[in-house]
């Protein structure tokens, strides 16, 4: 197969293992910069270049959109799909696992296990929403923040309200979740691959830190996850549409709660604590599944 990997940085382990993997396959892979990729609209002939050159005959795409970068690189990828390209993950459900509060309306709608979670506008209501998730404490975070960035534990009704304040007055989402002390700094990573749990790893913070992220610090181990944890995973992965995904959980008193659902998620951590080749389960995946026009979502939006 012709694999194009939309990426920005090909030196990422993540993708320098997508790349190998596919290759120990004999498929071939081209890791496109999506920001060098154009889209060129035209009447019933969708099209992307590269580097000024139209791009012909991918039979699938595999895309790694940074967020900093999300809107360009659905539109390039909503491109591919419309082109009949199979996509490892649909630009639609990518555009879903981007927004904290749209994923947590629709695992909510499906009950899944999520921290009590609320928003409002109008600063008159910030206590109110504070004492709606049990607080304070309360965590508070970016609508769209990543790598823990962003995500603010806030102990004090009158801390939690300066920091709602400072969010606001810089003019970004937010919204403020109810605190899960008991998971005293660790969560859950739960690799999902075509709806089966494949691995699992425990992430823990640095001390006296809250955020388990790797990125702030925090260490990864291999875990073994309750019957309860894997299908609270798979239910997520399908209802936000992922072939392909991290589901964040955290132990809470009252069973799994789901932070978020990582439509990208890092390999690096996951295959060093568990020492299986994820790279090489997602080709396998693509092997079996990837069929020209057969995107369920076509980009629809
Ligand atoms: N409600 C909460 N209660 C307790 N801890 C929390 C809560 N929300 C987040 N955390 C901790 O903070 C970390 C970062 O939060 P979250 O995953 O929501 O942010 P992120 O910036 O999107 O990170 P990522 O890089 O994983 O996308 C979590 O991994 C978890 O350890
Ligand atoms: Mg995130
Ligand atoms: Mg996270």
């Amino acid at each position: 197969m012709k694999i194009a990997m939309l990426a920005r940085n090909p030196d990422l382990y993540s993708h320098r293992r997508l790349v190998e993997a596919a290759e120990a396959c004999g498929h071939s892979m081209d890791v496109l910069n999506t920001l060098r990729c154009t889209v060129h609209i035209a009447s019933h002939r969708p099209t992307v270049s590269y580097n000024g050159e139209k791009v012909n005959g991918y039979d699938v795409v595999i895309p790694r959109i940074g967020a900093s970068i999300t809107n360009y690189g659905l539109a390039i990828l909503r491109q591919f799909e419309m082109a009949g390209v199979w996509s490892l993950n649909e630009s639609v459900a990518i555009g879903r696992s981007r927004d904290k509060l749209r994923s947590m309306q629709i695992l909510a709608k499906h009950g899944l296990g999520l921290p009590l979670t609320a928003f409002a506008h109008d600063p008159k209501q910030t206590e109110e929403i504070i004492r709606a998730v049990n607080g304070p404490p309360v965590v508070i975070k970016l609508l769209e923040g990543t790598q823990g960035i962003g995500v603010v534990l806030a102990e004090t009704m009158s801390s939690a309200k300066s920091v709602i304040e400072a969010f606001r007055g810089a003019n970004v989402n937010i919204l403020v979740q109810e605190f899960i002390k008991e998971a005293g700094g660790t969560d859950i990573r739960a690799l999902v691959i075509g709806g089966k749990v494949v691995a699992a790893m425990q992430r823990t913070g640095a001390p006296d830190e809250f955020r388990s992220n790797l990125h702030r610090g925090g260490s990864a181990k291999l875990i073994k996850i309750t019957p309860e944890e894997r299908s609270t995973a798979v239910r997520a992965a399908k209802r936000m549409g992922l072939n392909v995904c991290g589901v964040d959980m955290l132990r809470s008193n009252h069973g799994p709660v789901i932070m978020e659902v990582n439509s990208s998620p890092g390999l690096e951590g996951i295959e060093q604590a568990t020492g299986k080749d994820i790279a090489g389960m997602i080709i396998k995946f693509i092997e079996d599944h990837a069929q020209q026009g057969k995107t369920k979502t076509k980009g629809k939006g």
